[in-house]
């Protein structure tokens, strides 16, 4: 929101600020959500909370919500409704039951049967929901994608999506401020992928943790807006919060038109503008850290390991354990190298893959598609690949690519022509690679049967993919293609949108119209108690502490994603550490794995001695699996953001240690012998009452676990405050209210049979099954 600034300021600082309905003295924020966006996988238990409680959305006009994760990414000719589509049982309930929470709590909603449909973080942008300036949220850790706008953008759990949804706010601590500083011109080749996987291989998968990046610099304004989305969708992977790029005329450029965005030349196009001009750091702002890249310096780059940080220039070669000092990265890399396949030493071009594919929210857009189309346009796929898919990101990309010939293009090499969602970027639906299969992948995310049980990933930009489509092994596209064709396409996409404007706002009656805010009474999200819903209260715990001597432990290791397709949170105990914990062909249980151990099979806190837990995705199935199991406390050097969050929505503590106390908590575990956690006094005792480690918590969330404090309740508590914030946001930005749907006559249609209640809900008994 506009406003006087006196210090100088990031970027960051100022659309925080500008978001602040409340900041107590401990630092625990209050903040504002202008855009929520919703997809099938994490919003089921969100919808069923708020049920339960009797709340509504609070509000619907700032809320959109698509199906993309389970979507069959098969011909939609035939279409009909969801229950006759998708034959996967699980994956047809979650996508039956976001269309029944959608016409329930009237939100608008792209289905199957509208081009609108598409990966969640594709379509925010691509309609004009994404503004600069905002506040973004979503139940999906890609969801710092959004900050390419210059907008706040973060991937929270589903036990946040309910907070959003009933209280257009979330609780918050400020993060660090990080510059990622890219200048000079890129090499022929090289495209904004390639920048952010090199970023991550510089400083790490932990290495944003606590932090928002921005991304300046003199490469980062020369990119286009599709190429920013693809770096600022990856900072997760660099552990950051969120990543954000100051909005400049390129930003303006790509919202001209778009339904959403305020009409432009319009009145309020103008005050728009005139505002996101602003949201700049100022000179002589703070950055916590600062990293500095020469755009000379970046090759096409891939990832040859299992973590996004395992890169190496295409022109490399395999690394072994003796080219990591640390050693918990020399065994980090002998366990990658054995589970990928590869020998250290192998030179990367020498190594032949099975599959080939093109999609995802980081390199789904038409600019991927053109570039990758202009190195494969009269060229076949060579003969040992088995598949290869291009995976549009939306339905309006599709359609624009097949009237640019895109399609044909692709059919003719020899590639699979798809429909939107996301694909084999993590095989939620059956987009899969079978075991040992390699794939060249646009996607962002190479983990541990990611695309598939013992599934193997390099991640790559999609005119690389495209290079190792035609070659059968990984491959240079510099030498594969034209050098007019090696280097990404850059020109806004012209997508063909329906001119849904919004009208320009005069009057207050205007203003009022569209207005949703509740009325003034205490109850206005749908008469729910604004008390506690009763979370179990966390005081002391002792018992069994299981050691797990892994850095780096991400939540698809933690539950894989075959386990996300449940609608409850219950009964996900067997799923926990799935791939570590079983064979997967023969279902056997791996005995050397720490929780098929005595006495570790019963354990109540888990040690973890490598940093970064829970990276990756924000699936707060992963909390759910570990308080199934029966792990209430995790101890570890450092946590990722999401995750950590998500343990303490769950009522579960999550304690970071220094090495050489947590080392003491890791012997009494590794002897087998009961350990005491004292939040009270926030200190851990072996046994006998040996003190063994201090720690610290925020003062907030201890207050929270010891008393089994429920977050909406409290909010609830702030409705003056909340109110007075959406006033002031109605008159200053108008633009955000009714989120360009003024003249929708309700939200968008859903034609699907709603799914019979009894095949709702089921978890299956044995998630091993499955
Ligand atoms: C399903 C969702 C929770 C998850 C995420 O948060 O990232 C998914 O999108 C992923 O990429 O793993
Ligand atoms: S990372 Fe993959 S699975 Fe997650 S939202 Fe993006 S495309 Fe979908």
């Amino acid at each position: 929101m506009p406003g006087a600034v006196s210090a100088p300021q990031t970027l960051y600082d100022k659309v925080l600020k500008a978001h602040t309905v409340d900041e107590k003295e401990d630092g625990t924020i209050l903040l504002y959500i202008d855009r929520h966006l919703v997809h099938e996988v994490t919003s089921p238990q969100a919808f069923e909370g708020l049920r339960n409680a009797g709340r509504k959305v609070r509000r619907p006009d700032c809320t959109l919500a698509t199906s993309d994760h389970n979507v069959p990414t098969t011909s939609r000719k035939n279409f009909k409704d969801v229950s006759s589509f998708i034959e996967d049982a699980d994956s047809r309930t979650q996508c039956a039951t976001l269309e029944e929470n959608v016409r329930d709590f009237n939100l608008t909603f792209f289905g199957l049967d509208d081009d609108r449909q598409g990966i969640v973080h594709i379509i925010g942008p691509e309609q004009g929901f994404t503004l600069p300036g905002t506040t973004v949220v979503c139940g999906d850790s890609h969801t710092s994608t959004h900050g390419a706008f210059g907008s706040i953008a973060f991937g929270i759990g589903t036990s946040e999506v309910e907070h959003v949804l009933a209280t257009q706010t979330l609780i918050t601590k400020r993060s660090k401020n990080m510059k990622v500083q890219v200048d000079g011109e890129l090499a022929p080749g090289v495209s904004s992928k390639d920048i952010v996987l090199h970023i991550i291989g510089q400083i790490g998968t932990a290495g944003g943790t606590g932090a928002v990046i921005e991304f300046c610099g003199s490469t980062i304004r020369s990119l286009s807006m599709e190429a920013r989305m693809s770096m600022t969708n990856m900072s997760i992977e660099a552990g950051a919060r969120a990543g954000m790029i100051a909005p400049d005329q390129t930003t303006f450029d790509y919202l001209k038109g778009r339904p959403l965005a305020p009409k432009y030349d319009s009145k309020e196009w103008k005050r728009a503008v005139e505002y996101w001009s602003t949201l700049k750091t100022d000179d002589g702002a703070k950055f916590d850290r600062e990293i500095y890249i020469n755009a000379r310096d970046i090759p096409p780059t891939i990832t040859w390991g299992t973590s996004p940080q395992d890169i190496v220039p295409i022109t490399g070669v395999v690394p072994g354990p003796d080219d990591f000092s640390d050693p918990s990265m020399k065994k980090a890399c002998e366990h990658a190298l054995e589970y990928m396949g590869l020998t250290a030493g192998t030179p990367i071009e020498d190594i032949s893959i099975d599959k080939v594919f093109i999609g995802s929210c980081t390199n789904a857009r038409l600019e991927d598609l053109r570039s990758a189309a202009r190195v494969v346009e009269g060229k076949h796929i060579a003969s040992n690949i088995k598949r290869a898919m291009i995976v549009p990101g939306s339905g309006l990309i599709k359609k624009q690519a097949e009237r640019e010939g895109l399609d044909k293009i692709f059919l003719d090499a020899g590639f699979e022509w798809r429909e939107a969602g996301c694909s084999m970027c993590l095989g939620m639906n059956p987009d899969i690679l079978a075991p040992k299969e390699r794939c060249a992948s646009t996607s962002n995310r190479n983990f541990e049967g990611r695309q598939g049980a013992g599934s193997r990933t390099h991640l790559m930009s999609p005119v690389m993919a495209a290079a190792c489509a035609l070659v059968g092994r990984l491959a240079d596209v510099r030498k594969v293609a034209e050098p007019h064709n090696a280097s990404p396409v850059k020109a806004e996409p012209q997508i063909a949108i329906e001119d849904t404007h919004i009208e320009d706002l005069d009057t207050d009656e205007d203003l009022d119209r569209i207005l949703d805010v509740p009325e003034d009474d205490n109850t206005p999200h749908g008469g729910a108690p604004a008390t506690s819903a009763g979370m179990v209260k966390f005081t002391q715990l002792k018992g069994i502490a299981a050691p797990l001597e892994r850095a780096n432990v991400d939540t698809d290791a933690i539950i894989p994603k075959q386990f996300l397709k449940t609608i409850k949170r219950s009964g996900l105990g067997t799923a926990l550490f799935h791939q570590w914990r079983y064979n997967t062909e023969t279902m056997e249980e791996k005995p050397d794995f720490v929780l098929n151990q005595e006495p570790y099979r019963h354990a109540k806190i888990l040690v973890v001695t490598g940093p970064n837990f829970g990276c990756g995705s924000s699936r707060e199935h992963a909390p759910w699996a570990l308080l199934d199991f029966g792990i209430l406390c995790i101890i570890a050097p450092s946590f990722a953001d999401i995750h950590e969050s998500n343990l303490y929505k769950n009522g579960m503590l999550p304690i970071k240690l220094e090495p050489e106390p947590l080392e003491r908590v890791a012997a009494e575990a590794r002897a087998g012998r009961e350990v005491e956690v004292d939040l009270p006094a926030q200190v851990i005792r072996a046994a006998d009452g040996t003190e063994l480690a201090k720690f610290d918590v925020e003062s907030f969330k201890k207050h929270c676990l010891i008393n089994g404090l429920d977050d909406i309740g409290l909010t609830s508590q702030m409705e003056p405050q909340i109110k007075a914030f959406e006033k002031r946001r109605t008159q200053e930005t108008p633009w955000l209210d009714g989120s360009g749907y003024l003249k929708r006559d309700g939200p968008v249609k859903v034609e699907a049979a709603p799914v019979p209640k009894t095949n709702r809900g089921d978890v299956k008994g044995d998630p091993m099954e499955w």
